[in-house]
């Protein structure tokens, strides 16, 4: 499981940490693995020139260090400093010791910066680190503008300057790396949308800081070995009822197409059996035979461990209802977002899981889907507690949310490709399907969301996918997970 912590519990662990260690053991051990990092991206150190752009805080002290390394292995490097008068006195005199030049960012103008960055072969970002508020400054922009002409590779230090650290928000500018070398724990900010792509790659080096940070964390991200252990494997004993029964009431005689793709994820899910009832029953049957299909309303339709309604529900409000009133988990997708009585999902007894994008997040929180994408964790959040159910915003870093507060689960298996019409319908089959094996809210969304993700990027192979090459490489992405 990949971790990350927002700025006060960072804080907070630096400050135990730091009070069993000697002083600048922390920003040495940071220095010296983005040195190392700065050097394995360059290919050799002797020779190239490094310029860093260094800002008021420890965030520059750490950029400075890492030079002076640099220019000890023979990096000619140049230190343009934003605050001369509160730059990291230590850094700034060990980097001047190692014979590194240091250019004032303020008493030389900005010319002599814009000429080191273009003869630069590398530009190590320490402006600012987790102490940043907002966008970039105005005196950073001419930099941050001779860096994107120059089209010179950026090393982050501990996050790309300009975004938030614990939201991923970007309000204002931001300088884009191509690696961000973050120290003792991921941010919520490296791993979310937008500021995410400001981060490039992204190393975590240990400064130790693990084994004070607390549990849980504010953020985890699901890797392939806990997808690995969460799959609903059959054991001998296994039948299709044990391994669950998922019913999908979904379509209409608009949109049968909804129904099929629903039904497409859940067959790929794990569950037993798949029930559908709708008016696409023939649509469905015609494709998927194996499927027990009705055209009576939900509650006649036998036992299912698990509902998904929504998908091209129209305007069905009856079904949604009659689902909502079902004591089993249930999946609302698409039309039954909006359909959903928010008073019916909160006195659910049992578990729901609501899946919508920016696009209908926003319109359930009252909020322009600007806003949304802007701030995804916020509104995540916001959406679980007014609903009091799990909430997975769907996107390019996809996050589950559960009404009880805890870890958010971000995804980010996620593909551009994905953004095909139909993707969505797949993915609230799929995720039923591991509801009704069994799964969690949280689990069943972030384990259908990675496997999703993946079969996107396996069917895609970087070319255009359609809703149904994604659910047919579910399979792939199984296997992929499992190893076999
Ligand atoms: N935590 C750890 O375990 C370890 C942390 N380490 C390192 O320390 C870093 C944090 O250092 P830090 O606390 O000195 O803050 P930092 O980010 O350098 O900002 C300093 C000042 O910048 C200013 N400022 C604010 N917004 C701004 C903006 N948009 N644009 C420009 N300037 C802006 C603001 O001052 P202001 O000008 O507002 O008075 C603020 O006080 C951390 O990211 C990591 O690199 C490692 O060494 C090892 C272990
Ligand atoms: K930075």
């Amino acid at each position: 499981m990949r971790t990350a912590y927002g700025v006060e519990t960072v804080r907070a662990a630096e400050r135990e940490l730091m009070a069993r260690l000697p002083e600048g053991v922390l920003m040495q051990r940071a220095a010296a693995g983005l040195a190392v990092a700065c050097g394995r991206l360059m290919g050799r150190v002797y020779g190239r020139r490094v310029v860093l752009l260094v800002g008021s805080g420890d965030n520059g002290g750490d950029a400075l260090y890492a030079g002076a390394r640099l220019a000890r292995r023979g990096a000619g490097v140049t230190a343009v400093l934003l605050a001369p008068e509160r730059t990291h006195a230590g850094g700034l005199a060990a980097l001047r010791g190692a014979g590194g030049t240091v250019i004032s960012g303020s008493s030389s103008g900005s010319s002599g910066a814009e000429v080191a960055i273009r003869r630069a072969d590398l530009v190590v970002d320490g402006i600012v680190g987790i102490g940043g508020r907002g966008g970039l400054r105005a005196d950073a922009l001419p930099l941050a503008e001779a860096v994107r002409e120059a089209r010179v590779a950026v090393v982050a230090v501990d996050l790309p300057s300009g975004v938030d650290a614990d939201s991923g928000e970007v309000n204002g500018e931001a300088l884009r790396a191509d690696l961000t070398v973050t120290f003792g724990t991921h941010k919520p900010g490296l791993l979310i949308d937008p500021a995410r792509e400001y981060a490039g790659t992204v190393r975590l080096v240990d400064i130790g800081l693990g084994e004070v940070l607390p549990e849980p964390a504010e953020l985890e991200a699901l890797q392939h070995a806990d997808v690995a252990r969460l799959l609903p494997v059959p054991g001998v004993e296994s039948d299709k009822y044990r391994r669950g029964v998922v019913g999908i009431a979904a379509g209409s005689a608009r949109y049968p197409g909804a129904a099929v793709l629903a039904v497409a994820g859940a067959l790929r899910g794990g569950a037993g059996a798949v029930r559908y009832v709708g008016p696409a029953a023939d649509a469905v049957i015609a494709r998927f035979p194996e499927v027990l299909v009705s055209d009576q309303g939900p509650h006649k339709a036998g036992r299912v461990q698990a509902w998904v309604v929504g998908p091209g529900a129209g305007e069905d409000a009856a079904t949604v209802a009659e689902v909502l009133g079902a004591d089993v988990p249930v999946l609302i997708d698409a039309d039954g977002l909006r359909l959903a009585d928010r008073e019916a999902v909160r006195r659910r007894g049992a578990p729901t899981l609501m899946t919508p994008h920016a696009g209908e997040a926003a319109a359930l929180l009252g909020v322009a889907r600007a806003e949304v994408e802007g701030a995804r964790l916020s509104a995540v959040r916001e959406l679980a507690a007014r609903y009091g159910a799990t909430v997975l915003l769907k996107g390019s870093t996809t996050l589950v949310a559960d009404p009880a507060g805890g870890a958010v689960r971000v995804n980010a298996t996620g593909t551009g490709w994905l953004a095909t019409a139909g993707s969505g319908d797949v993915l609230s089959g799929l995720g039923g399907s591991l509801l009704a094996a069994g799964l969690t809210a949280l689990d069943a969304g972030s384990v259908g969301a990675y496997l999703h993700g993946l079969a996107g990027r396996l069917a895609s192979e970087g070319a255009p996918v359609g809703a149904q090459d994604v659910a047919e490489g579910v399979g792939r992405a199984w296997r992929n997970v499992r190893g076999v």
